[in-house]
């Protein structure tokens, strides 16, 4: 290297001291002085880690003064560069000495960095490419969202996810049967619609009881961190901002505390949400006459938010009229009369027959040829009618026979608006087992009830009720603290022989009052020294997870947890097996709630339901009617609410009377029964069925889960992440044969995304994370590795490189220059562009006379036969190649343009097909489906015009450039 004084170089290894000038040359020795950070460095001439700053014809350079220069000549005066050109401020000619160059200069263009000789390593050049490729595809992929949550790959929860979170501002209920998964559904959509950025904001309302489960259910299944919402937090947030509700992106709030304040409602209404997503919505009662408190305020915020989940397993627990208001939240223009839903309702039989028959059908009888049509007549359906017809059992026939189901149930169906799956088209749950035990009823229950009787002859149906199936409450109203009535109770002793038969099995004890669950606990505690757990409405909420908790643990914990009914709301006990009622209560949709508990996914074993009750009793007459009509115990009852509605007042009549009627009972239970055979059946063949058929998802639902379990095993992400983590300064250490404990290296580069000082465990394996909740699971969508995409892609990082190719076949010293070139577009991220146009990363490989041959030669390929070079040799081949590349730089970036033009072409026409075929596709569908909101369809014809206008903006950015030069070694 010739050094002269006054010269600018740049350090190879702190290229943050900005740009350096040659101030001294003793001996052997240089003294360079950054005159950006006031520091000087001495080096050995032989081996400085110094690189010289020359700039090229064509440049824009910036003076130590401020202004800035196109350079249009460069000449020499004492071994100092003299740049010539215009000042582009004033448009004067003028001379900028190098000296006199901006001392401050950092090199973000690739081509600077590599001229400057700022040349990465080999393999960060590779992995930065790669990045741009996994990039491009994560893009593009319909799986985004769903391949990453903490749970098993069950079909239909993917296939409801998938449906619902593509939509733009998706206004759903999802009601699965209890304990189905509803609230992983829920996440998965949230997750999805926040990372695909449809959504930013959600709002999420839930039973003050289950505010705690939600929380930990979003961030250790989806990693998403909600904020919870209380009277404390919107206190003190408002001391310094004006609406609360502003200072998250993800709220979770009780239904309790958003219904009862009238000032933090209206402020959460005037925060603008994307997603509203509102859990055990059976309890937003409403009636011609009567909306409650709780569905006046979800139906303020449902107003003014674009996307509404609703979740409930039970969607009929306040009556069948509270469902329809249900549905009015979600579609309000929808779903304005009543009667005429109940209507409709009926006619989903008919649907459900011929979506039945053509399932079943081996070939197309005429009849059932014309009821399609007469169903689908919007549509032309002959070509699968004929196939059909023609040829049997084949592949097209198969396709064909789903194609017309979809069609149909598109249609006629309510899959646009509610999902319901039940256990029996599930499958695969464990069986449930009643066991009845009659006991005694003591004599001081005896009395008690009869005083109460004497004294309440006229008292409503309801309080008789009441004092016959709860006769400890009874008994206690009389006798005040004076007498415990646990004392003598025969349940007592039931329970504490069968907890101690089973021990250290876990029970859970569910009974219908707080009182009753504090008294039981006394009595296990004080009769047999048993450690029972208590969780009741009087508890604060951290007590009552510090209960559950406590239960759930393995060790030191607690055999049972006693609640009251409101532990049989959405909380996950299927770690227990036992399940004891101590009462029943008068709603069946409660029962299956407090059954649900247990009876879950993830319940390993058969359920134990112990059912202790009076002998000859109103408990006795309840367990038979549950029993012996509905089958409750057993079985998931659709039906119960419905009959109940109606056999109420024969039921009423008994459970209140003071004498048994065996001659009554026996004529109800028959009479419910029928009830109850007739209603499934019609649940069954109509509305059920085609509910069924639209929310499992058949062959869709099975094939995303088999497509998110083969990315499960591509090995692409491991090798990936690995090979980041050594670039940035990760270390690795093997925990288990699946999984890994990480720590920052001492040469981390940067904050990396989740990584503690003290380390962070992952796995890329599906089951290691679902049996251990402690460590990460790494997926595509996991914060860390679209963090680790983030940082790779945002730094220089990788963005220069030299390499040599062996090749004796080629002249020696001949050279090529790899040109990463990357389709940027930006647009708003609900358009989600990426889909048509993602981030492109448009390669060229070009020789000394400029002919691209990255078409022939892949990089993979290519890259495997390269060598790396040092650092010294590689800036040694950039300095005597600068002036022959810089000029081929303008050829590459017309090719590029080229392939820019052809790229923007295909997208606009991917989008154009793609909107315009959903768009034809919903606006025929609302002729016949009015489920379809016009919004909807306006909405896709807004996106395409918007899309359009984004595609036709998109530009080019040269992202990484590599110099490559043959050697004979
Ligand atoms: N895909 C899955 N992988 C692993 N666990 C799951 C999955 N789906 C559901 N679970 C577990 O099964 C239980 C029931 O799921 P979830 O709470 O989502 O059901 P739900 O339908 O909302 O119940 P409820 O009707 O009681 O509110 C939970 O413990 C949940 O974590």
């Amino acid at each position: 290297m010739n050094f002269a004084l006054g010269q600018r170089w740049i350090s190879d290894t702190e290229s943050d001291l900005g740009l350096g000038t040659l101030v001294a040359i003793e001996g052997r020795m240089l003294t360079v002085l950054f005159p950006a950070t006031g520091e000087t460095r001495q080096y050995a001439q032989a081996e400085a880690p110094l690189t010289r700053v020359t700039f090229n014809i064509g440049d824009e350079i910036k003076s130590a003064d401020g202004f800035s220069l196109l350079v249009t000549a460069i000449a020499e005066s004492h071994s100092n560069l003299v740049y010539s050109g215009t000042r582009t401020d004033n448009g004067e000619k003028t001379e900028l000495k190098e000296t006199f160059l901006d001392h401050f200069i950092s090199f973000n263009k690739p081509q600077d960095r590599l001229f400057a000789g700022q040349i990465d390593r080999f393999d960060h050049f590779t992995l930065r490419y790669q990045a741009w490729q996994q990039q491009h595809r994560l893009q593009q992929s319909a799986l985004r969202g769903l391949q990453g949550a903490r749970m098993s790959l069950i079909p239909h929860q993917l296939y409801i996810a998938e449906e619902v979170a593509s939509r733009h501002a998706p206004r759903v209920l999802l009601a699965d049967e209890v304990g189905l998964g509803k609230t992983i559904e829920a996440g998965l959509i949230i997750h999805q619609q926040l990372l695909c950025g449809l959504a930013s904001r959600v709002l999420i309302v839930v039973p003050e009881s289950l505010q705690h489960q939600w929380l930990v259910e979003m961030l250790r299944r989806f990693n998403l961190h909600f904020s919870v919402f209380d009277e404390e937090r919107c206190q003190q947030s408002q001391l310094d901002v004006s609406n609360p509700f502003d200072t998250a992106q993800l709220v979770l709030c009780s239904l309790e505390f958003i219904s009862s304040n009238k000032q933090w409602l209206e402020q959460a209404q005037s925060s603008d949400w994307d997603l509203l997503v509102v859990d055990e919505a059976h309890h937003l009662a409403w009636s011609a006459e009567h909306a409650s408190k709780e569905y006046r305020c979800i139906e303020s915020l449902a107003q003014d938010t674009a996307g509404v989940i609703l979740l409930t397993a039970t969607p009929d627990q306040l009556g069948h009229q509270s469902h329809f208001a249900r549905l009015r939240l979600l579609d309000p223009d929808r779903f304005f009369d009543y009667q005429a839903f109940v209507d409709e309702e009926q006619r989903y039989q008919q649907i459900a027959n011929t979506a039945n028959q053509l399932l079943s059908a081996t070939a197309l009888s005429a009849t059932l040829a014309e009821e399609l049509r007469q169903l689908i007549s919007d549509a032309d359906i002959s070509t699968e009618l004929t196939l059909l017809s023609q040829s049997g059992q084949t592949d097209a026939a198969a396709q064909a026979r789903q194609q017309l189901l979809a069609k149909l149930l598109d249609r006629h169906g309510t899959g646009r608006i509610l999902f319901r799956n039940s256990r029996a088209s599930i499958k695969g749950f464990p069986l449930r087992h009643a066991l009845p035990v009659a006991l005694a009823m003591p004599e001081q229950y005896q009395n008690a009830l009869k005083v109460h009787h004497n004294l309440n002859k006229n008292s409503p149906v309801a309080a008789r009720v009441q004092a016959n199936l709860f006769p400890e409450q009874v008994f206690q109203a009389f006798e005040g603290s004076a007498s415990q009535w646990w004392q003598f109770d025969p349940r007592i002793d039931y329970l504490t022989t069968l907890l101690k038969q089973h021990k250290p099995a876990k029970f859970l004890v569910i009974c219908a009052a707080a009182a009753t669950a504090l008294a039981l606990e006394e009595a296990l505690r004080q009769k047999e020294g048993i450690r029972a757990a208590v969780f009741h409405e009087g508890m604060s909420i951290m007590e009552r997870d510090k209960a559950a908790a406590y239960f759930s643990q393995e060790d030191y914990s607690a055999q049972v947890l006693v609640c009251s009914e409101i532990g049989s709301e959405g909380r996950n006990f299927q770690f227990a097996r036992h399940l004891v009622l101590f009462d029943l209560p008068l709603n069946p949709d409660l029962l299956e709630q407090r059954i649900g508990r247990l009876d879950r996914i993830g319940q390993q074993h058969d359920i134990q339901i112990h059912i202790p009750y009076f002998d000859n009793s109103a408990q006795q007459v309840l367990l038979n009617w549950y029993q012996q009509s509905l089958n409750a115990f057993a079985h998931t009852c659709q039906t119960g609410r419905v009959v109940y509605e109606q056999d109420a007042p024969a039921l009423l009549a008994l459970l209140s009377a003071s004498q048994p009627d065996t001659a009554a009972e026996a004529q109800l239970i028959t009479q419910s029964q029928q009830r109850h055979q007739q209603l499934q059946q019609q649940l069954e063949q109509g509305r059920d069925k085609l509910l069924e058929l639209n929310s499992a998802g058949g062959e869709r639902a099975r094939l995303l889960a088999a497509d998110i379990a083969k990315m499960d095993a591509d090995v692409q992400l491991p090798m990936f992440m690995f090979q980041a983590w050594d670039l940035l300064g990760v270390n690795q250490e093997d925990r288990s044969d699946t999984s890994m404990v990480l720590t920052p290296a001492e040469h981390l580069r940067c904050a990396y995304p989740g990584l503690a000082d003290e380390g962070v465990t992952v796995t890329f394996d599906r089951n290691t994370a679902l049996a251990q909740e402690d460590i990460q699971f790494l997926s595509w969508d996991h914060p860390m590795v679209t963090g680790t995409l983030d940082i790779l892609l945002n730094d220089n990082l990788g963005n220069t490189g030299v390499a040599l190719l062996p090749n004796k076949a080629l002249p020696v010293g001949s050279y090529f220059i790899e040109l990463i070139y990357i389709v940027e577009v930006s647009a708003p991220a609900g358009l989600q562009i990426g889909r048509y146009l993602p981030s492109t990363p448009v390669r060229l490989l070009v020789d000394k006379t400029g002919k691209d041959l990255a078409a022939k030669v892949p990089f993979d390929h290519f890259n495997r036969q390269l060598k790396p070079v040092g650092r010294q040799t590689a800036s040694k081949l950039v300095n005597a190649l600068q002036t022959l590349i810089h000029p081929l730089l303008g050829n590459c970036e017309t090719a590029a343009l080229q392939q820019l033009a052809e790229l923007r072409q295909a997208a606009l026409h991917k989008m154009q097909h793609s909107l315009t075929q959903e768009q034809q596709r919903l606006t025929a569908l609302r002729q016949v489906n009015p489920l379809i909101r016009a919004q909807e369809i306006d909405m896709l014809a807004s996106q395409q015009q918007q899309l359009t206008d984004y595609i036709g903006k998109a530009r080019l950015k040269l992202d990484a450039l590599r110099v490559i030069v043959v050697s004979h070694d």
